[in-house]
């Protein structure tokens, strides 16, 4: 298997397109990934991201996704409580994951009483302990180096400037290498407080599919003119891959540029 992977990408017409491709590509790799091993694990991101996922909750995947071997996961989170409307643990619980068979104890969040207090450095610790005990008791492997998790299909987003999970443009957690989960306490995107998986975590997984959608702003056409044509890598984004397969699903705005 190759190390990293080049990037693909679909354009779509509208966001209703683009949500039942996202439907089809998930429920396609979690029959495969049910079937190969028992198990599917899937890391949500936050953002537009779960409004897209709504495909999903329709039929025919509703009633034939087999959600008791699912394992959830967040690309990161945001450092509040599981009420705040802020919490990407919230937007899914409500929008996708209360309405899906997936057992509680297979939902893997952040630590809900170091998050309420605001403390990120021990939630990025917890979190990246949880991931640890995952790897012990064999439901998450590790990527061939041995060094990271490697997790079946992340879903992420991309905010205007580039951003993905919480590495942001000029910040330096887009370095981190020694550890799974780091924290950022002056996110420039509100709220300052957040834990993000590292990027080498995150390009560890599997598969990998970016949805850009809805945001028609100039800002992020830029991003993704920066991204496909000049692979600018300041930008946090331009940096992923996936072991096999590193997919943008992106609306005909967002793609304007390219
Ligand atoms: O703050 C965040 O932003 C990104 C992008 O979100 P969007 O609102 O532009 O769709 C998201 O992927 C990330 O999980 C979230 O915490």
């Amino acid at each position: 298997m190759a190390e990293t992977t080049q990037r693909k990408w679909h354009v779509f017409p509208s966001k209703d397109e683009l949500s039942v491709a996202m439907a089809k590509y998930t429920a396609h790799l979690s029959e495969k990934f049910c079937k190969e091993k028992g198990i599917f694990t899937v890391v949500l991101s936050g953002g537009g991201l779960i409004d897209w996922l709504c495909k999903l909750l329709e039929a025919p995947y509703k009633d034939s996704i087999e959600w008791s071997k699912w394992h959830v996961f967040w690309v990161d989170e945001r450092v509040c409580s599981y009420e705040d409307p802020d919490s990407n643990y919230k937007l899914a619980m409500d929008g996708f994951l209360s309405k899906v068979g997936i057992p509680n104890e297979n939902i893997h969040a952040i630590d809900k009483h170091y998050a309420a207090d605001g403390d990120a450095e021990h939630c990025a610790a917890l979190y990246e302990e949880c991931l640890r005990n995952l790897v012990k008791e064999k439901i998450l492997p590790l990527c061939p180096s041995g060094k990271y998790p490697q997790f079946d299909l992340q879903l992420l987003g991309m905010g205007p400037d580039g951003h993905m999970a919480s590495l942001f443009p000029g910040h330096p957690q887009i370095n981190v290498k020694d550890k799974w989960v780091t924290h950022i306490t002056d996110s420039p995107k509100l709220p300052p407080k957040r834990i993000t998986f590292t990027l080498p975590v995150i390009n560890s997984a599997l598969y990998n599919l970016m949805a850009v959608c809805d945001d028609h702003t100039e800002q992020c056409q830029r991003s993704i003119a920066e991204i496909f044509k000049h692979n600018n890598l300041a930008l946090p984004s331009a940096h992923l891959t996936a072991r096999v397969e590193t997919m943008w699903y992106l609306d005909k705005e967002v793609a304007s540029l390219l």
